[in-house]
């Protein structure tokens, strides 16, 4: 806790300080000055303040500080001390951290060694952190290198089957599959409507067709996504895909995917699964979509937790924006490959690799020059979008926003034949307010009938998506001049916080009352006229709760971008904020646009856009750096 004498105190005021830091954080840095208090109280102090930075850009999702940011930092903050500290160079910080008791380097020789903190390179970490980092890379790599036997003539046989004669060109859908059933690990990804699903659904098939081929069991396939709004989508579109099988390739697949929660064993209470490295998950292969949403220490948990001779297949966008919470490991995992390799379709992997892939995938590849990582022979990327045409708006200007290109995202928007995408250029807020109350027209009506079921369908329909909370342009406002306007209308009757047609969302899980982060719920009497939320269940049955009973929950007009991820709707409405906002970046506009199944709208003028093109995520890691060594 914050000793109330604290010399960090001043870093709690949001006027003073340049660093939002919580009590937590300065708790952090008072033990780490007291523990270093033999050193002298100077060092002892700036110790302390380093320590209180690095906790507080964990809160910041950066799994670690760089020693120059951290030195810039430090910096930025001391002006704001009642008593300030001497300045330091990055030099000088690094010479500090190798004689602090409290601080541990990350080489052999202190293996033993446990303190709060961890230098590794040029990175300071807090300790479980490193722990996490340093795990989840062994983990990586050590599957990445776990090669199958594939028998093949009977992969050649059901490829055909379930691919078609070979084609024109790399069928970078086909080699994702031969990848992924002859490596332990394979990670596959690509924008919206690249076929990750239609991949993994003809993977499953064929390693099924292999087991049945060779007469041993088949395998134990589990689904997996991070949310149940994820894990929701995936069933449905695995169901989709599944049925465009051929009929005889239609055996032993799942059909249900669980929320990584929920496949771990999440104990109410407890910071610990009840699965892990000693009692593993029960399966032979998991297949993990929406894997960019997922967290250092979540994804460091569940490979803990996978029996050794697992094989796992993560899905994803690398474009996307990273985890809610620490790190960015999908994004990590696709940077070990160089830049140059995403643009051009060859060289990208091994000799041996290639060998396969021109084999069994009639592919004519060239292996890379240079020596490729581990993880880089583990990694597909899909290109073509089946989704979108090359005539439709939204594709065209999420590959635009990709690519950065302020001129290529405007020219987008300008274009007229793009009658998917609508600009609203320097537009009021107020527009965006009489926009969603027109669009929310069937959902009203649907709830004025007392028919759920259309009603949920109807919510499906768009989605005000706020890159904020805050402002005009945020969430919250939004939220409540809708509500406002929808009223005035009288389209709603809000006599208290919950009233019949509220839609909302829950920002919580809850194990015991079974609702979970993303819920989305309606309001509505039940045959008594108690009013209750109620939520569609994965099979489609519909489930109330009294009010009282749910965990955190926010109102639904509108929400934002990063609670989005994992969703989509048929139209998009994005809103930015204006003026500077940290939160902006290429990776979230990216998200929001590509939410959009058939239509997106776009509330931002050219300046907002470019500043976010111009901004990137990027997360503190040497996540990348540990994979690219083999
Ligand atoms: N090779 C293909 N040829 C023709 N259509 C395809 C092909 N692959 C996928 N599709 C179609 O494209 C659409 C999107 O495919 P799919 O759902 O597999 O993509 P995804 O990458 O999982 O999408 P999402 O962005 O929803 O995660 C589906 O309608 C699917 O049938």
């Amino acid at each position: 806790m914050l000793d109330s004498a604290s010399f960090l105190k001043p870093l709690l005021d949001p006027k003073r300080s340049p660093l939002p830091c919580t009590g937590l954080d300065l708790g952090f840095g008072d033990f780490i000055t007291e523990s270093e208090m033999q050193g002298g109280e100077l060092q002892a102090q700036q110790l302390g303040l380093l320590a209180a930075i690095v906790s507080q850009q964990l809160g910041a999702q950066h799994v670690c500080v760089q020693l120059d940011e951290l030195a810039r930092l430090y910096n930025l903050c001391v002006p704001a001390l009642a008593e300030p500290l001497p300045m330091l160079f990055t030099s000088q910080l690094q010479e500090l951290l190798e004689v602090a008791v409290s601080v541990s380097k990350a080489d052999a020789e202190q293996a033993d060694r446990v303190c709060p903190l961890v230098l590794d390179g040029q990175a300071l970490y807090l300790q479980r952190y490193w722990q996490y980092e340093v795990a989840l890379a062994g983990q990586l790599k050590q599957l990445a290198a776990g090669q199958l036997c594939v028998d093949h003539e009977g992969a050649r046989d059901l490829l055909e089957q379930l691919f078609g004669a070979p084609q024109e060109g790399v069928d970078w859908q086909k080699l994702a599959v031969i990848l992924a059933a002859s490596r332990q690990l394979c990670v596959i990804t690509g924008g919206p409507g690249t076929g990750k699903t239609t991949t993994v659904t003809r993977l499953m098939a064929l390693i099924q067709g292999l087991a049945a081929h060779a007469k041993t069991a088949p395998l134990r396939i589990v689904l997996a996504a991070p949310t149940g709004k994820a894990a929701a989508r995936l069933s449905e579109s695995i169901a989709m895909a599944r049925e465009r099988l051929p009929v005889a390739l239609r055996q032993h697949l799942p059909s249900e995917a669980a929320t990584l929660h929920r496949l771990l064993g999440y104990q109410p209470g407890k910071s610990t699964f009840r699965h892990h490295q000693d009692n593993p998950l029960a399966l032979d292969m998991l297949i993990l979509d929406e894997a960019s949403m997922v967290d250092l220490p979540l994804m460091a948990k569940l490979l803990v937790a996978l029996p050794q001779h697992a094989r796992l297949v993560m899905l994803g966008d690398r474009q996307q924006l990273a985890s809610v919470e620490v790190g960015s490991v999908l994004g990590d995992i696709c940077q070990s490959l160089p830049d140059t390799l995403w643009l051009k379709e060859q060289g990208q992997y091994d000799a041996t690799t290639t060998r396969l892939l021109n084999q069994l995938g009639d592919a004519q590849l060239i292996p890379a020059e240079k020596s490729v990582s581990l993880v880089q022979n583990n990694l597909v990327m899909l290109r073509k979008s089946h989704r979108f045409t090359a005539a439709s708006g939204v594709g065209q200007l999420a590959m635009a926003i990709n690519q950065g290109q302020v001129a290529g995202v405007v020219a987008c928007l300008r274009n007229p034949a793009l009658s998917d995408v609508t600009w609203y250029n320097r537009a009021e807020p107020g527009q965006v307010v009489e926009l969603m109350c027109r669009l929310l027209q069937d959902y009203m009506s649907a709830i004025a009938k007392l028919d759920l079921r259309a009603a949920f369908a109807a919510l499906q329909g768009q989605q005000l998506l706020c890159a904020t909370r805050r402002g005009p342009w945020g969430v919250e406002q939004l939220n409540a001049r809708i509500e406002l306007e929808l009223t005035r209308r009288g389209m709603i009757k809000p006599t208290q916080e919950l009233y019949p047609g509220c839609p909302l969302m829950v920002s919580q899980n809850d194990y015991q009352v079974r609702v979970f982060n993303g819920d989305i719920g309606i309001c509505m009497a039940d045959s008594d006229g108690l009013l209750k939320v109620w939520f569609m269940q994965m099979d489609g049955s519909l489930r109330a709760l009294l009010p009282s009973r749910l965990p955190a929950w926010q109102k639904l007009y509108a929400m934002t971008i990063h609670k989005s991820q994992g969703s989509e709707f048929e139209h998009a409405i994005i809103c930015l904020p204006q003026g500077h906002s940290s939160l902006l970046n290429r990776e979230l506009l990216y998200t929001g646009i590509t939410r959009a199944r058939k239509q997106v709208s776009l509330f931002a003028d050219e300046g907002q856009i470019q500043s976010a093109l111009t901004s990137h995520c990027q997360r503190g890691s040497r996540l990348a750096v540990r994979l690219s060594v083999s």
